[in-house]
């Protein structure tokens, strides 16, 4: 699959404050990326380098494999980092005219873009009767006038209401679809999890986590179980089956975390076939809020 963007050993440090600290990560054509941190953790720092309006400190990135200089690169480049702004007294085709010019672009686009965002129908709105998820879906349209390789975003739910947000999300999605690479930073976990395919989570400006967001969320859970027999017979059971790395008690439960996929029949079988019938079993797993969080917590 062909690299869109590539970060190697990042670095980027304001005095003391060292904001983005070897940071490293590949984007692949087609995905939708989220860096997930929370505030101050550095997204908006890594997203201003790439894009070169921050100078890094160390480390090197590269766009399109360094086939072009980054210049060049940023022309397939749709950025939305800062809060959108238009003349707002002028409609929303004229503000995307100005963009075209500015930009070097054909108007030929603007109204396929304004049909993505859902806004063709208020296309002859003054800027300044939009709401503001309105306004910023009309960032997106602009962001996406050169038809861009890739679309970037930096917290583009911020401050819209629920139905705002819920429009954005299912806006990224078909952009998405279409086979526009999306990277987008948010603080929100539901966020990413809802738009995204693959997650980088930071903190600090240290990686955390780098994968596909489901199988963030796909490690292998665990089992809650209960005897009102021999306890300490089923914790010596837990302990020899294979696929089970370790065990705890809870509130009169043993919680058996698994380092494999067992199911709970092939547990309970084991466990009848040795003497041993459970009160209660139950099989989880953590959600991605809790790995999250158990993520940036503790480390
Ligand atoms: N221009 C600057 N000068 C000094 N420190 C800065 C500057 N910009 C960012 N920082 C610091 O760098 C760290 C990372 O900030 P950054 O804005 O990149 O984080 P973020 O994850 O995008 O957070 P947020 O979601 O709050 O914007 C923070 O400690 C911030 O205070």
């Amino acid at each position: 699959m062909e690299t869109i963007l590539s970060l190697k050993n990042l670095d980027k440090k304001y005095g003391s404050v060292h904001a983005v600290n070897n940071l490293s990560f590949e984007i692949k054509k087609g995905n939708v990326y989220g860096i997930l941190g929370p505030n101050g953790s550095g997204k908006s720092t890594t997203l201003g380098i790439i894009l070169n309006v921050v100078n890094r400190t160390s480390g090197e990135f590269s766009w399109f494999n360094g086939s072009l200089s980054t210049h060049e690169a940023l022309k397939k480049v749709g950025a939305i980092i800062e809060r959108p702004n238009f003349y707002p007294y002028m409609t929303a085709t004229q503000n995307l005219k100005l963009v075209c010019k500015i930009k070097g672009v054909p108007y030929d686009n603007i109204d396929e873009k304004l049909k993505t965002v859902n806004l063709f129908e208020r296309r002859d709105s003054k800027f300044r009767t939009y709401s503001l998820g309105m306004k910023q879906r009309l960032a997106i349209a602009s962001a996406l006038l050169n038809n861009p390789e890739i679309l970037i975003l930096d917290e583009p739910t911020n401050g819209l209401d629920p139905q705002g947000i819920h429009e954005i999300r299912q806006i990224i999605k078909k952009i998405a679809a279409n086979g526009t690479t999306i990277l987008l930073a948010s603080h929100l976990l539901d966020e990413v999890e809802k738009v995204c395919s693959h997650v980088v989570v930071i903190r600090k400006g240290v990686k955390l986590y780098e994968g596909r967001t489901d199988e963030m969320t796909a490690s292998n859970g665990f089992f809650d179980l209960k005897t009102e027999e021999n306890q300490d017979k089923l914790k010596e059971l837990l302990t020899s089956f294979d696929g089970i790395s370790s065990i705890k008690e809870e509130d009169g439960k043993l919680i058996a975390i698994l380092s494999k996929e067992i199911s709970a029949s092939e547990i309970n079988e084991f466990l009848f076939k040795n003497g041993i019938i459970l009160s209660h079993l139950v099989k989880r797993k953590p959600s991605l809020e809790q790995q999250f969080l158990s993520l940036t917590n503790n480390k």
